[in-house]
């Protein structure tokens, strides 16, 4: 039995995430820990919020709430919808919660110590209006890049060029909209990458098997302009993790907190520690201290594409240069951007589709299997409602669909709601089964490499093949001239229905679910082998007609979805 961390890239907590964000980290990851508990591996899947910064204070005033109250409400709003579209995390934490406050301030100790943290001496636009500095997104100004009049003191949202505040034209404080500016010496601490480089750059290239999207933005930052840059992890805020040394005061930082990047992947290792807390696990070092247990645990990470430069360097520089024997991920699976009707998915603007929308309009099945078989793996992919409507009618509806209950009611109406006994396997059930074990051995192939679209490619045509066996078959002539020949074939099939909710419940887990139900499966482990498993249910086991699987979606529906969907969320 093999141990597998999985975490997703932990969604920022300013607001209802869309189809965009659940394909781009949650959904795949969810997708890999159940295959791999099906597989009997022993899985701890985490995730969490992702609470501090700029956006979260502003977001928090836009609501008129003091921002702890913001987030956890908004947590447990995003903890819900998470259940909605059934993402089996063993635990969903908090990067505000005690355990990451000790965990990022002992890790700033660390680095301190080993001399990989800097105090620098800058200036930073101070807002007399406010009272305050006016880091990242509290400063609005001018692009000096493309001339976009509402660019932020941290990005351009046009060109996204990472910006300074101090680089704006005509700044203004978001705040109180006041042009009162003035350059003040503040102190910040800085992680020096830069003497890293060459200990990131080798275990980067160390990663042959990673994904080239990971490996080429890692390169990316290493090598362009002057190379890896030192990163200020230390921001004039009141909200985030006060800037501490392990458990002591840290002089000339009062008042400081760390920067959200620099405490949001500690998180990982800290919603651990939450899980135990909970009461949910016993030993969370056993998975992220590889002298307490967790040298035989296998790392994975999913995210965007805009995460990877965090993952691929900002926080292995942070565990690496604590010096301590923490955990490093073993594999980064990594995604484009899925964009949405001709533009992009935009939280900030409103844009696209939100999992709360999502799950108001249909089950969660028929977006997981439209998202994960439309992964945006080798480049940027699109929703589309057409191309939504196309897949789930024909997938889902005609193929599964269509197969569970054309064999069950046929059974119902010839055997009764019994496996029926008799008949024999011929050519056409050996070459179906020699096509069945290696379409499955392909399909578990394609789930451990994390290869999306391709596992979910095979998947169909394991569904396809059952519908053309049945055609071939053809047990509604057949029976008319031998019964028993017939119930060979409803015997075959009634197993093939299960087999499909074995292999099909990474993907659809409801609908899994109910077929195994109807079946009468009691547990849901992966087959040793295609033979074996298409014996699973016997002569005389009883079963019963499931409910119609999926529905089909509608023009009209399309119509108005379509419609409903184009404008701006409020
Ligand atoms: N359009 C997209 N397609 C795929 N993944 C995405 C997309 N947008 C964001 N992601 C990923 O979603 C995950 C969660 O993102 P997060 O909550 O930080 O929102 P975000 O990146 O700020 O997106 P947005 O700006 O649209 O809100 C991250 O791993 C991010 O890379
Ligand atoms: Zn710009």
């Amino acid at each position: 039995m093999a141990r597998h961390l999985i975490t997703s890239a932990i969604p920022y907590i300013n607001g209802i995430k869309h189809l965009g964000n659940l394909v781009g980290s949650q959904l795949p990851a969810d997708l890999f820990a159940r295959y791999q508990r099906a597989r009997g591996h022993e899985v701890l899947f985490l995730c969490a919020t992702d609470e501090h910064g700029t956006p979260a204070e502003l977001a928090a005033a836009k609501a008129g709430k003091p921002v702890a109250e913001y987030c956890a409400e908004m947590h447990e709003v995003q903890a819900r919808i998470a259940d909605g579209f059934r993402l089996s995390f063993d635990h969903f934490g908090r990067s505000s919660g005690p355990q990451n406050h000790r965990l990022t301030q002992h890790f700033a100790a660390r680095l301190f110590d080993a001399g990989l943290i800097e105090e620098v001496v800058e200036q930073q636009m101070y807002s007399h209006a406010d009272g305050r500095f006016l880091p990242d997104r509290y400063i609005e100004g001018t692009c000096p890049n493309c001339g976009f009049d509402s660019a932020r003191g941290d990005q351009c949202d046009n060109c996204t060029k990472q910006l300074d505040p101090v680089d704006l034209i005509n700044p203004h404080s978001t705040i109180s909209g006041s042009t009162d500016l003035e350059m003040r010496e503040t102190k910040h601490l800085y992680l020096r990458q830069s003497v890293m480089k060459d200990q990131l750059e080798s275990w980067i290239d160390s990663k042959t098997d990673w994904p080239v999207l990971t490996t080429s933005i890692a390169r990316k930052w290493l090598h362009d302009g002057d190379g890896l840059q030192d990163r200020g992890i230390t921001r004039d805020l009141d909200w985030g993790i006060p800037v501490r040394r392990g458990d002591e005061d840290w002089p000339g930082m009062e008042g400081k907190v760390f920067y959200v990047w620099f405490d949001a992947p500690i998180e990982y290792i800290a919603c651990a520690e939450e899980w135990v807390d909970a009461g949910k696990g016993t030993d969370w070092e056993r998975w992220w201290r590889t002298d307490k247990g967790a040298a035989d645990v296998r790392y994975t990470q999913f995210m965007g594409k805009d995460n990877v430069p965090f993952h691929t360097l900002t926080f292995p520089a942070t565990i690496l240069g604590s010096g301590e024997p923490w955990k490093v991920v073993d594999y980064i699976k990594s995604f484009n951007y899925l964009n949405y009707e001709g533009g992009q998915f935009s939280t900030s603007r409103g844009r696209g589709v939100f999992m709360d929308q999502a799950l108001s309009l249909l089950p969660s099945d028929y977006w997981r299997w439209w998202l994960l078989s439309h992964a945006p793996e080798s480049s940027d992919s699109e929703f589309t409602w057409e191309n939504f409507q196309s897949s789930v009618n024909k997938d889902l509806a005609d193929v599964l669909g269509n197969f569970v209950s054309r064999v069950t009611k046929f059974c119902r109406s010839k055997f009764g709601e019994t496996v029926p006994s008799g008949g024999t396997f011929g050519a056409t059930e050996e070459a179906l089964i020699t096509d069945l074990s290696a379409r499955v051995e392909t399909y578990a192939a394609m789930m451990e490499a994390m290869e999306v679209r391709k596992a979910s490619q095979e998947l169909r045509a394991i569904w396809v093949v059952g519908n053309e066996y049945l055609q071939t078959a053809a047990p509604w002539s057949v029976y008319k001239e031998d019964p028993q020949a017939a119930a060979g074939i409803v015997r075959l099939s009634l197993n093939l229905a299960a087999l499909y909710a074995v292999l099909s419940a990474p993907f659809i887990p409801d609908a899994a679910s109910e077929i195994a139900t109807a079946m009468g499966l009691g547990d849901l482990s992966w087959p040793d082998d295609v033979p074996s498993a298409l014996n699973r249910l016997s002569e005389g086991d009883s079963f019963a007609v499931p409910d119609n699987l999926f529905r089909k979606i509608t023009d009209d529906e399309l119509a108005e979805w379509k419609q409903r969907f184009a404008g701006v969320r409020d």
